[in-house]
């Protein structure tokens, strides 16, 4: 029988030596001990190893905070696989109710014994014990001495990093800055958008409740549904391999319907891979029509390539460069989308690590190449026709900056407000653009603005 929690900790020592990506980690450790019969591993602990992985990693500031309170010597002073071995028992005391307190405690002192620890298996023994009589004789049920200031408090007790607490504090005020850090911290949930093309919602409905799966609309997104629970491997659900569906988030789909596209126009996606917006474009244009779609990563284009394969879409070409790059297109498209790389702070609920990779450095690269982006791409679309900026961060650096900048340069465009029956209207603010901050909506966050360029630009 394999341990989930060695498989955790192999996982999570690996992210140290490597520095690969949580997911990348945790799939090899799962790798390594996937064996059959007797030897497999229970689903069951497979759900503990990767939710121990995935909660270390995201609350490793809170759970160093506990480390720093309880031990002599604080968290960064830990030898890094003991630091590790600590973050896994008090995650599971933290923040794993149906795991009792003893078994907790037990097995993380049986993994400092295992992976050559034994020495301080008394050590780890006692932080865990006196953490979990504080906690017990704290009124509040947090034993942890959180800072008074509101970012380092807010910061230490969800778990991320002060700069981005900060911006979200200046944006939000302290009350909604704290539940966009609670939601970050919870389960991501699975959206697919239905192919019209291929089936309709109703029937997908029908065959998921068939299956056992519960799903659910999503208001404001007419072609979504929302997976209810864990529903196993994507490819294995009702209707995957007839192309019925796509895996995409709500908010992520909002951008096709801002933009609009309609069927027979020239459609260019400048940051296109693995064509989740592409493949909404097709299906919003009747598959009538030509959609360029481009990216520098061919590995992602193949992508692009399988999923109009798979959901039977014909509309779509693949271009394979740098789309600062690319000399200009035959003829100017009548709608562009720049779905632009960014930080994805707005999704940091579906990366564990994300929170700890960015940097403020980070994002000013990142909204140097977005506005080259955004310069390079307005040159491909004709007079009268539409560009949409979307990423999936809500950091002004990304999103507002490089379209006030754009705007002041590019006298020949202005932003243009969705019509009330556009599904994206709903999420529109007063500046023109959507926002969509996922405390507030249940949705990943999204920024995403629609500009037109006047009918009478010179070309
Ligand atoms: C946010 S992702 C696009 C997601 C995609 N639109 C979708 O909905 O599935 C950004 C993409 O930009 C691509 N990219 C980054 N820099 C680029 C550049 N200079 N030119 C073209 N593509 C670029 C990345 O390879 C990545 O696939």
């Amino acid at each position: 029988m394999q341990n989930p929690r060695q498989i955790a900790f192999l996982a999570l020592r690996d992210l140290d030596r490597r520095g690969t990506f949580a997911d990348v980690t945790l799939d090899r450790a799962l790798k390594k001990v996937s064996g059959t019969g007797d030897r497999a591993l229970l689903p069951l602990d497979r759900r503990l190893a990767t939710e121990l992985v995935y909660g270390c990693i995201r609350r490793r500031r809170s759970l160093d905070a506990a480390i720093d309170q309880f031990a002599k010597k604080p968290a960064d002073r830990q030898p890094p696989d003991l630091r590790w071995i600590l973050h896994l028992g008090l995650y599971q005391l933290r923040y794993l109710d149906d795991i009792p307190a003893s078994a907790a405690v037990d097995t993380t002192v049986e993994l400092a014994k295992t992976n050559g620890l034994k020495g301080l298996a008394g050590f780890v023994n006692g932080l865990l014990r006196q953490y979990l009589r504080a906690a017990q004789a704290a009124a509040s049920g947090d034993p942890l001495h959180l800072p008074e200031e509101p970012i380092a408090r807010l910061a230490v007790a969800h778990s991320y990093p002060d700069w981005i607490v900060a911006n979200w504090v200046e944006r939000l005020g302290v009350e909604e800055a704290e539940q966009l850090a609670q939601w970050f911290n919870r389960s991501p949930s699975i959206d697919l958008r239905v192919n019209p093309l291929r089936t309709a919602i109703a029937t997908v409905e029908s065959a998921f409740q068939g299956a056992g799966i519960e799903v659910m609309r999503v208001p404001h997104v007419p072609q979504a549904l929302r997976l209810k629970s864990g529903a196993g491997a994507i490819a294995n659900l009702p209707g995957f391999n007839e192309g019925w569906w796509t895996v995409q988030d709500s908010s992520a789909q909002l951008t096709s319907y801002l933009l609009d596209p309609q069927p027979g126009e020239l459609i260019i996606d400048a940051c296109a891979a693995p064509g989740g917006k592409t493949t909404h474009i097709a299906e919003l244009m009747g598959d009538r029509g030509t959609i360029y779609a481009c990216d520098k990563t061919p590995s992602r284009l193949k992508k692009v390539k399988e999923n109009s394969d798979r959901l039977g879409l014909h509309a779509i070409e693949v271009l394979a460069g740098d789309s600062r790059e690319f000399a200009q297109f035959d003829r100017r498209a009548d709608r562009v989308l720049l779905d632009a790389p960014c930080s994805g702070l707005g999704t940091l609920h579906r990366r564990a690590d994300a929170r700890w990779r960015q940097t403020p450095d980070n994002l000013v690269q990142l909204a140097q190449l977005q506005g080259e982006l955004l310069a390079k791409t307005a040159q491909w679309v004709k007079p009268g026709g539409v560009l949409v900026y979307a990423t999936c961060t809500l950091h002004p650096l990304e999103n507002e900056k490089p379209i006030r900048d754009f705007l002041a340069t590019h006298p020949d465009w202005a932003i243009e407000v969705p019509p009330a029956s556009n599904p994206a209207a709903h999420f529109v603010t007063s500046a023109g653009w959507l926002e969509v901050w996922p405390h507030r909506y249940d949705l990943d966050g999204f920024f995403m603005v629609r500009l037109r360029k006047a009918p009478d630009a010179s070309e």
